[in-house]
């Protein structure tokens, strides 16, 4: 579903991401595990169009992304939630979902939306910036859903958020994998999290995957490691 081949990107004279390639499939959950400063929010945005590759390939069901502006990937399929979530503050929880969402739905959010996150429902009416910093994160996860993806990418969602909170957003994400047959690939710093969803894990060091592994083999020992140098 999705299918990155030798992707190169950076910042002026600068590579930061080195020869990257990825497949996932329909309906899986990859985890980017990476310490800061090694990546994921480069190659996040690479994928995105928000930072030009370098070379490479970046396909979401068959369709090449490269050269595509932001929007048109969105369309393509491919949903992003930044890291911070960067949800608009001064405008309402109803509005900040809305910008997510096609034009055909004329505004009327999907009721999937609000039975996964409730909270959402019962604070339409609140100003984005009001709302805690989970609540946030749900809400730019509903708002990146509404633009009713094949591929959700998320950059560290759990930064910033309690405990319970997380679990939450865990049990949210597996219920809308199995409901929208969604592929997700998440950027995590936060082993115990990715555990609870990632049917596959990968480490990201220096912008090259290092680790892979199955849910059934992975090796979490070395990947704390990479995770605490
Ligand atoms: N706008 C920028 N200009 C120049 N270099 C940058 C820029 N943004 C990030 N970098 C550099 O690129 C490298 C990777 O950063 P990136 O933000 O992708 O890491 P990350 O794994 O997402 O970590 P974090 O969790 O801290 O965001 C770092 O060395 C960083 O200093």
């Amino acid at each position: 579903m999705l299918n990155i081949a030798n992707l190169a990107s950076g910042y002026g004279q600068s590579e930061v991401i080195h020869d990257i390639s990825l497949n996932v499939e329909k309906q899986e959950i990859v985890a980017v595990m990476g310490r800061n400063g090694m990546g994921k929010t480069t190659l996040f945005k690479t994928l995105m169009g928000i930072l030009p590759s370098r070379s490479g390939s970046v396909k979401v069901d068959g369709r090449e992304l490269g050269g595509l502006e932001s929007h048109e990937r969105v369309a393509s399929g491919v949903a992003y939630v930044p890291q911070g979530r960067m949800i608009f503050p001064s405008m309402t929880v109803l509005e900040n979902i809305q910008t997510g969402l096609p034009a055909s739905a004329r505004g009327r959010v999907p009721e999937e939306l609000y039975a996964l996150f409730p909270v959402l429902y019962d604070m339409r009416g609140r100003r984005g910036g009001n709302l805690s910093g989970g609540q946030q994160q749900q809400l730019a996860i509903a708002r990146a859903l509404a633009t009713n993806p094949k591929v959700l990418l998320l950059d560290e969602p759990t930064e910033g958020i309690q405990p319970s909170i997380i679990k939450d957003i865990a049990k949210s994400l597996k219920e809308i994998r199995k409901l929208r047959q969604l592929t997700i690939v998440v950027s995590e710093q936060v082993l115990s999290f990715t555990l609870e969803i990632a049917d596959r894990f990968l480490v990201i060091d220096k912008g090259r995957f290092v680790y892979e592994g199955a849910r059934d083999v992975v090796d979490a020992p070395t990947i704390s490691r990479y995770l605490s140098v």
